[in-house]
Formats: C-alpha cells, sequence, structure tokens
C-alpha cells in the first residue's frame, strides 16, 4: 500500500489574472479550487494512474472538512485527523499575459507535538514492510523541524520505503533518515548545496553525493519544463521535458513523485519509470489548476518521452 502523508494540506484556489500588476487593483477572468497540499496531489495522481493510497495528514474546520468531501468524491481513501483551526487556502496567480505562476500560500494552522506524535503511532500500527510512504510539503506552525528526520526514520523501522519531498531544512533534516527516494528540484538541491548547480553533471554529482552521505537509493531531481534527473546505484537516466501546452505547473512536481511511487509499487524498471513519471508531469502541467489528468492523456504521451543513460 502507499500512504501519503500531508500535514499541511491546503484548498488550492487557481485564478488566472491577464497582466498582473502589484499595487494595482487586478481583476480575475476565470477561477477554480481543488483540494491540495502535496500529498493529496500525490494520492490525486496515483488513483489515476489505477493504483491506491491511503491519504493521512491534518484537516481542519470548513475548508478540511470540504477537502475531505471533494477527495470522497474522487473515490481516495483517507484517514485524516481532525484539529483546531482552519485549513489553509492557497492561492495560486496564473497570468497567461506574462506567462507567470505565482503561488501565495498561507502558513496554515497551528499544531502541537502531541498531535504529530499521535498521527505517526497512528501511521506506525498501519503500515508494514514493503509499504511506500510519501512525505512532502511543509507543516503546520508549532511542528518541531526534525518531523521529518523522525517520520522517515520510524516508518523505515517498519520496512517501508520512504519517498521525501520537502525543501530547505525540512529536507536537509529529512534526509539524515535515509529516506529511499528523494525528488528535489533543482533549485531545491542547489539551496542544499549551498551553491547554484547549473549543468546536468554538477546536479548528479550533487544527486550522488547525498546518496553516499545519507544511503539514500534514488534521486530524482526534477528541472521543470527542462525535464528530469534519475539517478539510481546502477545508473543515471537524463529525461527531457515534454512540449506541452501549459495550464498550470503547480503540483506537476506531485505528480512525477505519484508516478514514481506507483512505479516503485508495481516494480517497473527505471526505463519504464522514466516513461511513465515523463508522460505524468507533462500531463499534469497541461491541467488547470491542481487537477490531476486522466489516465488517457499521460498513456498518450507516454511515446512521445525522450531520454538517455548518461
Ligand atoms: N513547463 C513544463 N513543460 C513540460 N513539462 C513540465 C513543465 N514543468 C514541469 N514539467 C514536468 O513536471 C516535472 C516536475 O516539474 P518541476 O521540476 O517544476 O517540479 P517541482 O518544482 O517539484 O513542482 P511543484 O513544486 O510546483 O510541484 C518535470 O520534470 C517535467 O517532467
Ligand atoms: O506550502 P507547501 O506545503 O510547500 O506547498 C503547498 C502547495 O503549494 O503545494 C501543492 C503543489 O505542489 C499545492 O497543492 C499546495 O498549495
Amino acid at each position: 500500500m502507499i500512504y501519503t502523508v500531508t500535514l499541511n494540506p491546503a484548498l488550492d484556489k487557481t485564478v488566472e489574472i491577464p497582466s498582473l500588476t502589484v499595487d494595482s487593483v487586478n481583476r480575475i477572468t476565470t477561477m477554480r479550487t481543488d483540494p491540495g497540499g502535496k500529498g493529496i496531489n500525490v494520492s490525486k495522481v496515483i488513483d489515476k494512474l489505477g493504483g491506491k493510497s491511503i491519504a493521512i495528514g491534518i484537516l481542519g474546520g470548513d475548508t478540511g472538512r470540504s477537502i475531505q468531501t471533494a477527495l470522497k468524491r474522487m473515490g481516495l481513501e483517507t484517514d485524516f485527523c481532525f484539529v483546531e483551526g482552519e485549513t489553509r487556502t492557497n492561492m495560486k496567480v496564473i497570468d497567461p499575459v506574462n506567462h507567470t505562476n505565482t503561488d501565495i500560500n498561507e502558513p496554515g494552522v497551528t499544531v502541537s507535538k502531541e498531535i504529530l506524535d499521535a498521527l505517526l503511532d497512528d501511521l506506525l500500527e498501519k503500515i508494514s514492510e514493503g509499504d511506500i510512504v510519501v512525505i512532502s510539503g511543509s507543516m503546520p506552525k508549532g511542528s518541531p523541524e526534525d518531523t521529518y528526520y523522525v517520520w522517515t526514520k520510524a516508518c523505515r523501522e517498519k520496512g517501508a520505503k520512504v519517498i521525501l519531498d520537502a525543501d530547505g531544512a525540512l529536507f536537509a533534516t529529512g534526509v539524515k533518515a535515509s529516506p529511499y527516494l528523494v525528488k528535489p528540484n533543482n533549485h531545491e538541491l542547489s539551496r542544499f548545496a549551498g551553491r547554484k548547480l547549473e549543468t546536468v553533471e554538477e546536479l548528479e554529482a550533487e544527486a550522488k553525493k547525498l546518496m553516499q552521505d545519507y544511503g539514500i537509493k534514488k534521486v530524482v531531481v526534477s528541472m521543470g519544463g527542462d525535464g528530469a534527473l534519475y539517478v539510481t546505484e546502477a545508473k543515471t537516466i537524463y529525461a527531457e521535458g515534454l512540449k506541452v501546452p501549459v495550464g498550470s505547473t503547480v503540483g506537476a512536481g506531485d505528480s512525477v513523485v505519484a508516478a514514481l511511487a506507483f512505479a516503485e509499487e508495481n516494480g517497473n524498471s527505471l526505463e519504464d519509470t522514466v516513461r511513465l513519471s515523463t508522460a505524468t508531469g507533462g500531463a499534469n502541467v497541461m491541467c488547470s489548476g491542481t487537477q490531476a489528468a486522466e489516465y488517457e492523456v499521460i498513456e498518450s504521451l507516454m511515446p512521445k518521452v525522450v531520454f538517455r543513460t548518461l
């Protein structure tokens, strides 16, 4: 089974504002809302790929209830813990004239360490050897900085494979617990390295260093429209990004993580994983908001994926 952990979900409100201008009145031309937060997006995409997952995490208030209802309506299995406060609403502003995507993310609810510990205990009771646990996104206020380290270590000790997708200090502490796979984007990996990594060679070297230093088995470095680098002990593959019409790039990384988890569960070869992840990423950027792409679109893109072993 695949479990996705979203400690700080969000209702994503995606609005279109042609020629967005700061210090001025801006008018919205279209808008949509989607249940979001990185782990939740992963669960939505796994479902489209034909897989099953259980989405866990923390929700609060009417916004939290509307997210839970939307996910149930999609047929997803969930097991969220409800806390005091209101789950955040994140604004995603798309400017179709200047081709920009601007994220305005709220901080989210405040939680206590006791709530996090209870949620982790609950997860540890559910998981067993061979399960996949996807831990991604930011954490609610009040969470200790080492939360992803603690969760990764505990899940790993139960024999689960942890996929970690986080940024900054959450990533830097999380990797110390040896997750199975990490998926930083090139900017996140640069921040971790403390210097700008520009070439594929520099990104591959840093990914290999991560694997050596922390015992991580696989590192996937995504590079937006420039594709992704898949680094394993056996080989490294570079996949070009697909040329697709862009609806919204928000959640592109989550869709790649979903494909990676799904491929891992199914024991896919690295080549098949690369094809599926690239097509899933491409199909999802064609969608508006954080809507998950239909499998037919993903399938139609698979033969177009271009990759090479480095
Ligand atoms: N403009 C684009 N055109 C085609 N494919 C894209 C584009 N942007 C992203 N992708 C696909 O999605 C994958 C992940 O994108 P990206 O590197 O932006 O992830 P990310 O930074 O983690 O995203 P996010 O944090 O918004 O979820 C890329 O490797 C690529 O396959
Ligand atoms: O604030 P975080 O947790 O880092 O990111 C949250 C978020 O931007 O990530 C998803 C896209 O990846 C969105 O659904 C959501 O709004």
